[in-house]
């Protein structure tokens, strides 16, 4: 399976100058999706942990089936206001704006080992809030793992020190 080329560029979405990479082909697609989550499992089963961290929205699609399949629980990290319980928050960069992401204050006990699952690595900015989450409640992140990675832009380089995986990788804009 080449799954590199089941993604579709969307160019100057949302906003000029990004070459948005768009998941939906894959996930329409049956064969490429369970492709995609037999990756992601793969690439994390080695890995020592009890819980997947996965950010709103995209993240969600991912962590939850790798968590099914390796029997782990599953934490939700969310957008401001719609998780329902005490939360931790952080404010948060991306590739393009600024947001503020939560997760409930029980989610995660002292000690606990996660990994954390996200459809894409751009700059990084939103998996450091996703640590820093992780991290004020003492829990460790022992790896982390994306669908895809845009190597060009170096988010990589903003996680040193953390096992970072992935299972596709565009080292070019097409802009
Ligand atoms: O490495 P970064 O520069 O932080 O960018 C990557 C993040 O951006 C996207 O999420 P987005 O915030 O657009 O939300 P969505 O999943 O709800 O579309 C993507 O799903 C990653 O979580
Ligand atoms: N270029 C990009 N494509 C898809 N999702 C993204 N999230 C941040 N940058 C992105």
């Amino acid at each position: 399976m080449n799954l590199k080329e089941k993604f579709r560029h969307v160019l100057n979405f949302p906003k000029e100058g990004i070459d948005f990479i768009d998941i939906t082909t894959v996930l329409q697609d049956k064969d490429a999706f369970k492709y995609a989550i037999d990756s992601l499992v793969n690439l994390v089963k080695d890995l020592d942990f009890e819980l997947i961290v996965g950010p709103e929205s995209r993240g969600f699609i991912f962590g939850a089936p790798v968590a099914y399949v390796l029997n782990k629980g599953l934490v939700l990290v969310r957008k401001k206001g719609k998780l329902p319980y005490k939360t931790v928050s952080v404010e948060y960069e991306l590739e393009y704006g600024k947001d503020v992401l939560e997760m409930h204050i029980d989610a995660i006990k002292p000690g606990q080992k996660v990994v954390i699952i996200d459809d894409l690595l751009a700059t990084g900015g939103t998996t450091l809030s996703n640590i820093k989450l992780v991290e004020k409640l003492g829990g460790e992140v022992v790896g982390i793992a994306y669908l895809v990675e845009l190597t060009y832009l170096g988010g990589r380089e903003n996680l040193k020190g953390y096992d970072v995986r992935s299972v596709v990788q565009f080292e070019s804009s097409l802009i």
